[in-house]
């Protein structure tokens, strides 16, 4: 029994062994299957990839792995983005500029624009000067900061180090710079006499380097300004690209060692030895793309012994404007003459010497707040805090609230010598004048002021369509709404210089739906500066939930002495549908455009800055529209003008429509979009 059982006890074991064995060989052999069905399909997979790969590349054969191919897919992405990156760089380089991204800005550092830097070069020494300028002109703690903010303009002290380095030279500033906090203090220039053209260079690539603004200007420390009127010129040149902007000189160039103004270098100057025309050192401002310039290509650009001589080479050979401008002429004023009172006339100066007499007002012009109180339609509501003038302003600028004969509500921008009204029936400027050239604007002695008509003259603002259905609807409807004035007007790019403004707005309603069914929210800013530009800034938000597309014009009535007088200029050679000859298209082919018919065209993609001459006036209209290409020329003459019940059967010949407009290629707005079109008029004196 024993050895039986034990025998079957063997001859089980070894049975079981052998299943054992068979299962282990049917696992192995399974999981061999799946490892290979699992490589097959891996090297599917990747077979499939490499495949896909050659077919998007077009490379044909091809032994990229499946990293390769990810690799390859990120470094296409990387090397468009690099393509783009160079082409930005050629385009910005051609400019003169690098984009901010590249120049290696420190993020601290504030990236809102503003209008001006002003760095006032300084030395050891001289505390009684800087804290003249201090008690003068230039603002310390909130006003420091409201100036940036509300005016653009950042104003600091600049100086080098103590050629020692960290001396009682350097201590003295640190100590003041501990309570005035107003200094740029160039870490690597040596400040001396001698490298005055050097810092400058220095302060310039700092400048541009920390902050991004649209002008830069180097002011002496024995120089007063009123930043003010300084903000409203250049607000003037902003449209220019690249400007020298100061008070131009040549002057002589001395070769005598012993003379004051001795110049290393003057057989450089030609056989005349005269300087070329460069801006007198005291106060200069350059534009933002000739401070990059300056940053960019520094290590070449030589300095000579003067500073103001130095920046004026550095500009020779490149396309820059050179302004000439005589408020910037600071030694025209002799330091022993009575000053004059406080003038306009002085007001206009930027300027002068004399650190200890101050004879102009701060601040010169500011910008009226429209914010918090202004109603925003209805009655009931609080009312405005109109009249307003600002404080303190020797020249008025204010915004007043009246009413029209039929009870509608006007505003009265005035700004210095100029104003402009605005009728809140279609947010429509009905007026603008100065004192020296009188209204500017036409509006027609019949113009009736009652909606849904739209009042005849001024400016009114036709949108979304400028089509004649011969309705009272025609040329769109929001030129026969009551707009409201806007609660909260942001900060827009270009409000620096001390103007005036308003902001209207517009919301269609349930009825303006059936003419036009879709949602939007226009918004106009309407300004005025000092120097009497006045400006129509639209922005038109897409709030609906599909596409719309619009067109708009600024149908503008300008006031002439006599239509047969005027002419318009700059829209020479420019392509023209008449649309008294079934809108043919035309081009412009005399010097300028004259009347002495019916003119009804639109000049399609037309330049942007048009002038509008009118002799008899002695003065023109210089009209600048940005996103609007079109411009729309009409006078009804007098057969039209009859037909025209609110129009004088004479009134055309006072009258010349010339129109920003985005007409002929209808602008198309998705939602949540934005579109903004500016239109400037602005005026020359005939001397
Ligand atoms: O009389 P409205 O609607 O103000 O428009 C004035 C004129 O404006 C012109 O630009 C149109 O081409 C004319 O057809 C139109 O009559």
């Amino acid at each position: 029994m024993r050895s039986r059982g034990s025998q079957n006890r063997l001859s089980g074991n070894s049975f079981g062994s052998r299943v054992s064995a068979l299962m282990l060989a049917m696992i192995s052999t399974m999981a061999t299957i799946y490892v290979a069905a699992r490589l097959f399909q891996e090297a599917e997979s990747r077979a499939y990839l490499v495949e896909e790969l050659e077919k998007r590349t077009g490379q044909g054969q091809s032994a990229v792995s499946l990293d390769d191919t990810l690799k390859v897919i990120a470094c296409r992405e990387q090397s468009k983005k690099l393509s783009v990156l160079e082409t930005e760089l050629a385009a910005a380089r051609q400019e003169g500029f690098v984009p901010k991204r590249l120049l290696g800005n420190n993020e601290k550092h504030p990236t809102k624009k503003v209008l001006l830097v002003v760095g006032v070069m300084t030395t050891f020494g001289r505390r009684k000067n800087r804290d003249a300028i201090r008690k003068a002109w230039m603002p310390a703690g909130i006003a420091r900061r409201e100036l940036v903010d509300k005016k653009g303009i950042i104003v600091r002290f600049v100086i080098g180090r103590s050629a020692n380095g960290g001396d009682s030279l350097d201590k003295e500033i640190e100590a003041e710079i501990s309570h005035t906090n107003d200094f740029v203090i160039l870490g690597n220039q040596v400040e001396a006499p001698e490298e005055k053209a050097k810092k400058i260079k220095s302060f310039f690539i700092h400048a541009v380097g920390k902050w991004d603004a649209e002008f830069y200007a180097k002011v002496n420390d024995d120089v007063y300004v009123n930043l003010d009127s300084l903000g409203v010129v250049l607000a003037s040149h902003l449209d220019k690209p690249r400007v020298y902007i100061g008070c131009m000189k040549s002057g002589k160039v001395f070769s005598e060692r012993t003379h004051k103004w001795h110049e290393p270098d003057w057989w450089k100057f030609g056989d005349g030895k005269s300087y070329f025309r460069h801006a007198s050192g005291e106060v200069y401002v350059i534009s933002k793309s000739l401070a990059q310039f300056i940053s960019i290509n520094s290590f070449m650009l030589r300095t000579y012994v003067h500073d103001d001589v130095s920046i004026g080479s550095w500009f020779i050979g490149l396309d820059v404007q050179h302004i000439d401008e005589t408020k910037l002429c600071c030694s025209s004023w002799s330091p022993g003459t009575q000053h004059p009172p406080l003038t306009r006339h002085v007001l206009n100066k930027l300027c002068k010497h004399q650190p200890n007499q101050i004879y102009y007002a701060f601040p010169f012009v500011s910008k009226l707040e429209m914010n918090a109180s202004a109603p925003t339609s209805g009655a009931g509501k609080r009312p405005p805090p109109y009249p307003h003038k600002a404080d303190k302003n020797p020249l008025q600028s204010s915004v007043e609230l009246v009413k029209d004969k039929n009870g509608i509500s006007q505003l009265i921008l005035r700004n210095n010598d100029a104003s402009a009204t605005v009728s809140l029936l279609g947010a429509q400027v009905i007026s603008w004048k100065t004192k020296r050239t009188g209204e500017l604007l036409f509006l027609s002695k019949k113009a009736i002021f009652n909606p849904p008509t739209a009042v005849r003259g001024g400016i009114p603002i036709c949108f979304p369509e400028f089509k004649n259905n011969e309705t009272r609807e025609d040329h769109g409807f929001v030129r026969n709404r009551i707009w409201v004035i806007e609660e909260n007007p942001p900060h827009l790019s270009g409000d620096f210089s001390a103007k005036v403004y308003v902001d209207l707005f517009l919301k269609p309603s349930k009825e303006d739906a059936k003419i036009w069914p879709h949602s939007f929210e226009f918004r106009l800013r309407i300004s005025l500066t000092a120097l009497g530009i006045l400006s129509l800034t639209s922005r038109i938000r897409n709030v609906d939930c599909k596409n719309f597309s619009f067109r708009i014009v600024y149908h503008t009535y300008l006031s002439v002495s006599d239509i047969c007088e005027v002419r318009i200029e700059g829209l020479e050679t420019q392509y023209y549908l008449d649309n008294l000859l079934q809108k043919q298209r035309f081009t412009e082919q005399g010097a300028s455009l004259t009347f002495e018919s019916e003119v009804d065209r639109v000049y399609t993609d037309s330049n942007n800055v048009l002038a509008v001459r009118d002799h008899y006036k002695k003065r023109t209209v210089i009209i600048r529209k940005d996103g609007l290409p079109d411009t729309v020329v009409w006078n009804p003459w007098d057969k039209k003008s009859k037909f025209i019940a609110d129009l004088g059967d004479k009134e055309y010949q006072e009258m010349l429509c010339v129109d920003g407009a985005a007409l002929e290629n209808p602008i198309t707005l998705k939602p949540g979009e934005e579109w903004k079109g500016d239109l400037e008029l602005s005026i020359l004196l005939i001397s």
